[in-house]
């Protein structure tokens, strides 16, 4: 499945404004009550905003004309409470939505989050991490800048402009007529420009992506990058995305900054049209002079929220192209579901714990790396997978782990379809010690319990107990702290053999029914290595272990050995056959 986010077939899916709106609206459902509230007060401040100019007008033509400085005084007394009100209501209005917004972007965020931790191997495979991290971070919070900050403002200004325009239109409908046209054209205008402002923001938010990964990927390298002396090369590479970061960010800003001059401009259009034609009504005796001062406040109060409008609605572009890429992810469906109907539960005794029936597979795009493989593991074996590298050992452990689902054929666990088992039991049955073993920020003891619920509550005396049962106190003893030696995510308080060590423990610790070590001693001094030997022979007699293993006298006590190449997976018979195999295919190559 193509799991490229930044494939045409994904970053052509979009979405339509009302469509985006809707899924949107649907993190606020928990809101309703809250987001009733903000648009109370928005009416409230609105509706007080709109009254202001029939004030102002009823003042001039009443009490200032006939020297009523009384009543003047009254009204201006009137029209203070009016904008301090409206002002209390703004004020509310911008707290609740900073809140609802805040709690947008949790909601967002975790709901990613969540379905990254849903998709399979293969998606990671093809997306960068670093793009990844910016999808979390800076998109999802240009959602939420429009939520808290924009939304409730983009509904009154709406609010306003629409009870400004019905005032005009009912105070003088031919000259509310010509100061609306302008307001036609913009709209037209806007209509056409915004996708291309869309479009605009979603490269910049692309290329901040790439940026991000760029950083990650030398961050996570700077030991390699120092070591071949390429500082300069990386240098040059961030400059790249760096620049191209900077054009789509120029051309996002001047997309997004357009409706801003063009909205000026209509505004002022607009103003000039009243007054030059209201100068005229009023010079008929059409019109009074109070009137024209209130229908040119009108006209304000409805060109203002548009020129406002036009900003909101630009980072409502931005918003929309944040949220075209998150919903990017949240549309996926991992390509590994759990078959629905079958139960795993009643797990049969079989003496075959894994069975490969006419296994094909091929990595996207990639020429096919298993062909037709049939094979058994029987419960309580050992076997060794080995073959020359890039042979297809270490997809071929991925397939009996579930990382991927074969292309063609079927993978038994215990006798029953592998794809019925939930993530957790399926993982509880197969231990898998990867090549390169990654352990969490954290102390040894958050990492042998990484996905273990079991101990999870234990104190460290029992864990240690545990540990002492399974045999494995002598590889905890190697760390001077114990169970509470800490563990940086770099990797540089403990070696890569040590890391492996944890590795085992966690595997073992677990009992799996199966316990997959892909390389696991590449690191390990011979002494530890007998040592994990030892261990790997005391496992219950109904584990099964399959060991990936260059070194071949890591192999010497396996009961079968298959020869992993081109596309098969053969019995190998004796050590000495599966060393001729090796020999012949290194002469071949
Ligand atoms: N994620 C991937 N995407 C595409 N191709 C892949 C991927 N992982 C592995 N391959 C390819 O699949 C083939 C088998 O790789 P695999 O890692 O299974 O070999 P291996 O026998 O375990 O090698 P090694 O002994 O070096 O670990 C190789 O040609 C490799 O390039």
């Amino acid at each position: 499945m193509n799991y490229n986010l930044n494939s045409p077939a994904h970053t052509a899916q979009k979405t339509s404004t009302l469509a985006a709106l809707k899924k949107l609206f649907r993190f606020l459902e928990a809101e309703q009550r809250t987001l009733i509230l903000a648009f109370l007060t928005i009416m409230v401040s609105s509706g007080l905003n709109l009254t202001g100019p029939v004030i102002i007008g009823y003042t001039i033509d009443h009490f200032i004309q006939h020297h009523d400085y009384q009543h003047t005084l009254l009204f201006c007394g009137l029209l203070l409470l009016v904008y301090m009100t409206a002002f209390g209501a703004n004020y509310l209005q911008a707290r609740i939505m900073g809140g609802i917004g805040q709690r947008m972007l949790f909601t967002l965020r975790n709901a990613v989050f969540g379905k990254l931790q849903e998709l399979p191997v293969a998606f990671f495979n093809q997306n960068k991490t670093g793009d990844l991290i910016s999808r979390i971070n800076n998109d999802t919070d240009k959602v939420n800048q429009f939520f808290s900050q924009y939304l409730l403002q983009f509904v009154s200004n709406i609010f306003l402009m629409v009870g400004a325009g019905i005032f005009l239109v009912s105070i003088h409908p031919s000259l509310g007529g010509a100061a609306l046209v302008p307001a036609a054209f913009l709209l037209i205008f806007t209509r056409l420009i915004s996708p291309w402002v869309r479009r605009k923001n979603a490269a910049n938010m692309k290329s901040t992506g790439s940026m991000s990964a760029e950083v990650q990927e030398s961050l996570n390298n700077f030991k390699v990058i120092i070591a071949f002396n390429r500082r300069d090369y990386f240098r040059k590479r961030f400059d790249q995305v760096n620049k191209e970061n900077y054009a789509t960010a120029v051309g996002a800003g001047m997309a997004t900054n357009l409706f801003m001059p063009v909205f000026g401009v209509c505004a002022q259009l607009a103003q000039l049209i009243v007054l030059t034609y209201g100068i005229y009504q009023v010079a008929n005796g059409n019109f009074t002079v109070g009137l024209l001062i209130s229908y040119l406040a009108y006209v304000n109060s409805f060109y203002t929220p548009i020129r406002q409008i036009s900003i909101l609605w630009a980072n409502f572009q931005v918003a929309l192209a944040g949220w075209d890429r998150i919903s990017q992810i949240l549309t996926l469906q991992s390509d590994l579901p759990v078959l629905a109907g079958a139960s795993a539960n009643g797990h049969s005794h079989t003496d075959t714990v894994m069975e490969f029936k006419d296994v094909h597979f091929s990595y996207p795009d990639s020429k096919p790396v298993l062909h037709n493989v049939s094979f058994q593991l029987q419960r309580g074996k050992t076997y060794a997978l080995v073959g020359p590298t890039g042979g297809g050992k270490t997809t071929t452990a991925s397939l009996i782990a579930r990382l991927y689902d074969p292309t063609e054929g079927e993978v038994m666990l215990n006798g029953k379809d592998i794809r019925i088992y939930e993530p957790a039991e399926r993982s509880g049955r197969i231990g898998f010690i990867l090549q390169e073993p990654f352990l969490f920020t954290g102390t040894i003891r958050d990492n042998i319990l990484f996905g273990n619920e079991q101990y999870a509550a234990y104190s460290n005396e029992q864990l240690a107990a545990v540990i002492q049962e399974a045999q494995l106190e002598s590889l905890l003893a190697r760390f001077e702290g114990g169970l509470d030696t800490k563990v940086l995510t770099t990797g540089d308080s403990v070696s890569l053999g040590q890391k492996q060590l944890i590795a085992f423990i966690r595997a073992v610790l677990r009992r799996p029914d199966l316990l997959i070590l892909d390389e696991a001693t590449a690191n390990i001094d011979t002494i530890t290595e007998q040592l994990l030997e030892k261990i790997l022979q005391q496992l219950p007699d109904t584990t099964t272990r399959v060991i990936i293993a260059h070194r071949l006298n890591t192999i010497e006590n396996a009961d079968e050995i298959f020869f992993v190449n081109g596309g098969e997976v053969t019995r190998a018979g004796s050590l000495d056959h599966a060393v001729n195999m090796l020999l012949h295919e290194k002469r071949e190559s």
